[in-house]
Formats: structure tokens, sequence, C-alpha cells
């Protein structure tokens, strides 16, 4: 069990923010971490990882990383920290940035057989691809055998199937290794296939906390579906009005009455939802 009850005052882009998060964490839990930018997500990984100072508490299986008069030093805490810019080290090949770590050579074939690296060992990083890196620097996080893995948008910047791929490895290492994990994402696919709960920060603070599901399923009541978009354009025809809306990479059509037309305007957040139709899916 992971115990955080930390508070540390950040300069938030609109003035003074109170990071001030109390959460209980089951081990071998793999926690998605998400929340708007600014919310405080990157800090509380560093808080953890001893990064960053805080005032409060932090005990990971009864031992104390923060209380009042101790703070663990980053290389006392057992933590593995993937960041989405790789860190690694250019001049040491991929064993070596693994070995670096930890001298146990097993681990390090293990680590790179599951993550296929295994015939990349001797090569340097700059030679390698963006997903490549992504994986040398998980498995350079699990030589540590973290107690606590920290991801910082580990796959932010790759394709998407890569991002596939790697969501699968990173799953392949949680099953064998049940690290308890916390990663930032905002990706709900990615969400939903990886971790079993969802923590959701506003402005320093726990907004939600549940299952993907719990979390992620935005429709309500009767609605059988609902998806966020933006405003375009609102397009006056006849009668009626047409309110052009960017979902993801598509572009929907609503039909609007005059007073729901009034009521929204062009840049607009909007939830579309629907509640009176069959969906049928086809392949793309
Ligand atoms: N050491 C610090 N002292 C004071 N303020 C800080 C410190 N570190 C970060 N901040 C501020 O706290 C706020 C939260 O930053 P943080 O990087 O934790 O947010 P985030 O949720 O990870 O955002 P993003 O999704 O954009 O990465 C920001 O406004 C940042 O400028």
């Amino acid at each position: 069990m992971i115990k955080i009850d930390i508070n540390k005052q950040l300069h938030g882009s609109s003035g003074a923010m109170n990071l001030q998060v109390k959460l209980d964490i089951n081990k071998g839990d793999f926690i998605a971490l998400s929340g708007l930018s600014g919310s405080g997500k990157t800090t509380l990984l560093r808080i953890l990882a001893g990064l960053e100072n805080a005032k409060g508490f932090i005990s990971v299986d009864e031992k104390v990383w923060l209380d009042d008069k101790n703070t663990l030093s980053i290389q006392k805490r057992k933590i593995g920290f993937v960041f989405q810019d790789y860190a690694l080290f250019d001049n040491m090949n991929v064993e070596q940035n693994l070995l670096y770590v930890n001298k146990d050579k097993k681990l390090a074939q293990k680590l790179l057989a599951i993550t296929e690296l295994t015939k990349l060992a001797k090569r340097l990083p700059n030679t390698l691809s963006g997903g490549q890196k992504q994986r040398v620097s998980l498995c350079r996080a699990m030589m540590n055998n973290p107690e606590l893995l920290l991801m910082d948008e580990p796959l932010s910047a790759l394709d998407p199937s890569m991002r596939i791929k790697l969501q699968n490895e990173i799953l392949t290492l949680h099953k064998e290794f049940n690290t308890t994990t916390i990663m930032v994402s905002h990706e709900p696919s990615e969400i939903y296939r990886l971790a079993n709960r969802v923590i959701v920060l506003n402005q320093g603070k726990i907004i939600n906390d549940g299952n993907p599901t719990e979390v992620l399923l935005k429709t309500s009541g009767s609605q059988k579906f609902s998806f966020e978009g933006e405003i375009l354009d609102i397009i006056k025809t006849d009668v009626i009005y047409i309110a052009i809306i960017s979902i993801g990479q598509q572009l929907v059509e609503v039909v609007l009455c005059e007073d729901e037309a009034k009521s929204f305007k062009i840049t607009d957040k909007v939830r579309v939802g629907t509640k009176a139709f069959a969906p049928t899916l086809t392949k793309v």
C-alpha cells in the first residue's frame, strides 16, 4: 500500500495554486493520472520521486519516504521514472543504459526479450526510433526493481501504431512484475486498456477517482452516445440552423432551432449526445 497526503504551493498560470493530494494506492495498481495542462500532474510525480520537495506524508509498504522530519533521498526511493523525452545516456549502448542502473544481467536480458530489444542491445540510442528508445527507457526504469513506476506521458510523442505496440509491452511488463504504476495520460483508449483506476486532477485537487469506465464514460441518463467537440460554424438555412462541430478528426453537423443557435457561439466547447438511434459498426 502506498499512502500519499501531500501539499505544495505552486505558481499556477492564474496565480497561486495549492497542490493538495490525499491518496491510498493498492500494491499492483495501474493508475492513470489525467487532468488539464497545469493541473499539477508532473509536479505530483516529481514529489513522489523525491525530485521536488513538498509538505506532508508519503509511505510505501510502511516505509516512510516523507514526513515532517525526514525526506528519503531519490537514490533510496525504489522508483522507476519514464519521461516523454526518453532521457537515455547517448554515449552508452542499450545494454549499458540498463546495466548502469543495476548490474543484474539476467534481469536486463529478460526485459530486453519482453520488449523485443535483444537484437538492439549493442546499439547506441541515437540509432534507434522513438518507439525503440522509449522501450529502452521503460526497461531501464524496471532495472531498479521499482516499488513505484512513474511514467509522464511516455507515449505521447509516438505515432498511433507504435503507441499501441508500446501499450501492449507496458501491459506485459505490468503482468510480469506487478509493479505499482502511475502513468500520466490523456488518451481514453490508452487509459481504458492499461489502467484499473483513473485519477483526474484539476487546479491541484483530485476531482474524479474511479475505474476507467466510471470516469471515462461521459453518457448520462438515456443518452446512448456523447462526444466532446468544438463549434466551428453556425449556419442559418431556411428555418433551421446547422452547427458544424469538429470531433476528433471528423466534422459533424447538428441541427439547431433558433433559440439553441443563439445560445451557442463559434469556438464553444460542446458535448454532442444522442438518444434515439441504434448504432452500427463498419470497419474502416
Ligand atoms: N517547483 C514549482 N514551484 C512553483 N510552481 C511550480 C513548480 N513546478 C511547477 N509549478 C507550476 O505548477 C503548475 C502545475 O505544473 P505541472 O507541470 O505539474 O502541471 P501538469 O498537470 O503536469 O501540466 P502539463 O499537462 O502541461 O504537463 C504550473 O502552472 C507550473 O508552472
